[in-house]
């Protein structure tokens, strides 16, 4: 019988704020997949994003409120300690040299970054270090024709590739997202209005206090 691999998965973002919507996928992950440890990530400088609602201390202190009161998930401040732009190419490398070569590691994501996935650093060398799980989201699609499309067609694997072979593989999951984003919700912070019930009451009391988001940021 083969055996199952232990898996580590690792989901990044901005989290610019982190919402119920990144948190209710990730809770489903782990529960569906029946993953062994699930960390969000946040990204201390997001290579694709320029502007910014607020600094990376704050993104990843919301995210250590968020993850404090669910068992299943925590956060990986790793991104924090690298002064450079937060290519995951760099994170897997290291992540992979710390938990050796039997350790299924996971790149969670949603579909809209897979669709961009070819404007990301060295981004072929990804499967080299982690499977990408990817979550469809309403709206989405998968490319068709180009780069992208080969690379998919040749790494898209069943969910059984997860727990067999410690990376190399894309594979996609159907579920319902909620549909919150994190630009909606600067949006109605900066125009009075409540993003209350959209993220934990832990985050909006951070997000208060602090006064983060008053001003428009795009
Ligand atoms: N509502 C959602 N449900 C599940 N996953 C989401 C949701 N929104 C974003 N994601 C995923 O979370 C990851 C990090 O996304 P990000 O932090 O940029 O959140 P966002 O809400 O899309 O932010 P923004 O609106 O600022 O772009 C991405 O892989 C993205 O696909
Ligand atoms: O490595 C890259 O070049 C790269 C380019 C864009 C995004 N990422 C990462 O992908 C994750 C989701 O990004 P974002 O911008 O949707 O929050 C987050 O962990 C980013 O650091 C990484």
């Amino acid at each position: 019988m083969v055996q199952r691999l232990g898996t580590l998965a690792l989901f990044g973002g901005t989290f610019d704020p982190v919402h119920n919507g990144h948190l209710r996928m990730a809770l489903e992950l782990t529960e569906q997949l029946q993953l062994d440890d699930m960390r969000l990530m946040p990204s201390h400088r997001p290579p694709h994003k320029n502007t910014l609602g607020c600094n990376s201390e704050d993104r990843a202190a919301m995210v250590e409120l968020a993850t404090a009161d669910c068992p299943q998930l925590s956060i990986d401040r790793r991104e924090m300690e690298r002064d450079a732009p937060s290519y995951m190419v760099d994170t897997l490398t290291e992540v992979r040299r710390e938990v050796g070569p039997d350790v299924s590691l996971i790149l969670a994501m949603g579909m809209d970054s897979l669709v961009n996935l070819d404007s990301w650093y060295r981004w072929r060398e990804l499967t080299d270090f982690a499977h990408l799980l990817v979550v469809a989201r309403p709206g989405w699609h998968l490319p068709e024709q180009g780069d992208l499309a080969d690379f998919l067609r040749q790494h898209q694997a069943s969910v059984d590739k997860l727990y067999s072979s410690p990376q190399g593989s894309v594979v996609i999951q159907q579920m319902s997202l909620l549909p919150i984003s994190a630009t909606e919700i600067r949006r109605q912070i900066s125009a009075g209005e409540s993003p209350q019930f959209l993220l934990p009451d832990s985050v909006w009391a951070y997000i208060q206090r602090k006064q983060l988001y008053r001003l428009p940021t795009e």
